[in-house]
């Protein structure tokens, strides 16, 4: 197996296909037993986050599912080690039974949701578990669970998700209304794409995975982490010379706005320093800025051989930028497509249709709703929205956002952990093309490129706001030490385990 593909990153699973793959482990095992797994583990984080366990108090909120008895089983061994828990229960009549009556056994205390101490009980806890909905939720969260979800947002706790925070789509991460806020979220058999994608990014927390045995189905979407991005990044061999690396041509940024021509020229060559060309209007600028680049202010015809393009960002939207584009995609070559490129494209998406090379299209939420198949927005699953726009146009779509998606023609998808709100900047996005761009020439298939470009481009970000807020220049100068830190030895975890 050659290292590319033992390096496929952190499978994504749909609430579907972890019911799916429970179907058959539930008829294999005993009764109770794939519960009494995920109760374990769950218990045993718990124990980890709270420390001295005796005397600490928690509260569960419990709803009338099998999550509910999750929390409960959890509650009765946090009781056993000596902590005061109390159960607040959504639904008296329809509560797991065993679980319940596990909870009682061991001391815990029951109250129904609208008591009097429900309050205090929450607000005051020094552990909140939420145990109301998972995987078998659906819709915005009803008003007893959506108050219990405020309560523990307003009180003191470390507040822990069971397998997904109430109110977030295990399969989307979308969020109608209210939604539990985790610090921590323990999921069982398989990491929910809702937990890492849209709203429910934000709301899970740190993600930690307990197996219960779940044999699932390949991921159609996966996430990278440092090792799987340092698989894709191969450094330069011994044989290697400048042109072997992979040589990207820019053009991006103009005369009256050389900008991001030099951001884009820069992270390109410091993501792969080979040989990066560039063309366009903004060659002074780019000239001035990088020496170490080949520039020309001619058009990419004139610019000598390279193994990828990138075109967009900053050129204008004149009559010369659409001819250049129209140049550039007529070529067998990959081509990233950002900014100004894509308004133009959005108006002529026959430009890639019939494209063999990759094709990678890199569009914020404004720019996607330009094209036919992004008309009415992203939406709540922005998974399927770039799968739908990279279907419609048979290319590569990297749909920008606080968890970057990617995904190709055929569904495979990939969405990135790296990033930081501090990434939402004037000239980040023209720093993103320059890294893919690179990537691209070394011969990446596009969604890999975009995906490892996401990654790194996340990973400067943490590097650079550790040091006060950040510009775009800051990505590019901390680049080399994004590529260090993939490189180095660091935990494969989920891809936002920190700088
Ligand atoms: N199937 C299994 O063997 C295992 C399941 N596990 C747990 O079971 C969970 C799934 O259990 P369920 O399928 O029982 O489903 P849930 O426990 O997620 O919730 C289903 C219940 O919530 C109610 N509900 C749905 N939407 C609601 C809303 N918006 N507001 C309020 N109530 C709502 C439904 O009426 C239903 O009674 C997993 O997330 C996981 O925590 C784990 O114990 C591992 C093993
Ligand atoms: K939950």
């Amino acid at each position: 197996m050659t290292e590319l593909a033992r390096s496929r990153g952190i499978g994504l699973h749909t609430a579907d296909e972890v019911r799916a793959a429970e179907e058959p482990l539930l008829a294999a095992t005993a009764p109770g037993a794939l519960m009494q797994r995920a109760a374990a583990g769950l218990a045993t984080v718990c124990l980890r986050l709270l420390g001295d366990t005796y005397g600490r108090r928690v509260a569960l909120l419990v709803g009338t599912g099998n999550n509910g008895g999750d929390a409960l089983f959890a509650g009765a061994r946090l009781a056993a080690r000596g902590a005061r828990v109390s159960a607040v229960l959504l639904d008296a009549e329809r509560v797991h039974g065993p679980a319940l009556a596990a909870l009682r056994r061991a001391g815990g205390r029951v109250l129904p949701a609208g008591a009097a101490g429900v309050e205090a009980t929450v607000t005051r806890a020094d552990l909140v578990l939420d145990g109301m909905l998972g995987i078998g939720g659906s819709g915005g969260l009803r008003p007893p669970a959506a108050r219990l979800a405020g309560l523990a947002a307003n009180g003191a706790g470390i507040t822990v998700a069971v397998d997904v925070p109430s109110g977030v789509d295990a399969s989307t991460g979308a969020v109608e209304g209210a939604a539990f806020p985790a610090m921590h979220t323990v999921t069982f058999g398989a990491v929910k794409l809702g937990l890492v994608v849209g709203e429910g990014r934000s709301l899970a927390g740190q993600v930690h995975l307990v197996d219960i045995g779940l044999e699932l189905p390949a991921a159609t979407v996966r996430q990278l982490a440092d090792p799987d991005v340092a698989a894709r990044l191969e450094p330069p061999s011994a044989g290697d010379d400048k042109y072997s690396q992979g040589v990207v041509g820019i053009v991006a940024g103009s005369s009256a706005y050389p900008g991001a021509g030099v951001l884009c020229t820069g992270a390109a060559l410091r993501t792969r320093p080979g040989l990066v060309r560039y063309a366009g209007t903004a060659a002074d600028g780019v000239r001035a800025a990088w020496p170490e680049a080949i520039v020309t202010d001619g058009r990419p015809g004139d610019a000598g051989r390279v193994q990828a393009w990138v075109v967009g960002p900053g050129m204008g939207t004149d009559d010369a930028a659409r001819s250049v584009l129209a140049e550039v995609l007529a070529t067998d070559l990959p081509v990233l497509v950002d900014a100004d490129a894509l308004t133009m494209l959005a108006e002529q998406p026959e430009l890639v249709r019939n494209r063999t090379a990759g094709t990678l299209l890199t569009p914020h939420d404004g720019e996607f709703g330009r094209f036919g198949a992004g008309r009415g927005g992203v939406g709540a699953d922005r998974v399927a929205a770039a799968r739908r726009l990279a279907a419609d146009l048979g290319c590569t779509v990297l749909l920008k956002g606080d968890a970057t998606v990617v995904a190709d023609a055929d569904g495979t998808a990939f969405v990135n952990g790296t990033g930081t709100p501090w990434l939402a900047t004037a000239g980040t996005g023209d720093v993103l093309s320059g890294i893919a761009g690179a990537l691209l020439a070394t011969g990446l298939p596009a969604v890999e490129a975009g995906a490892a470009a996401a990654h790194l481009h996340g990973r400067a970000g943490q590097l650079a706001a550790r040091r006060g807020p950040l510009l775009a220049g800051d990505l590019v100068r901390r680049l080399p030490e994004a590529v260090g830190r993939v490189h180095g030895p660091g935990p494969a975890g989920l891809g936002d385990s920190g700088p």
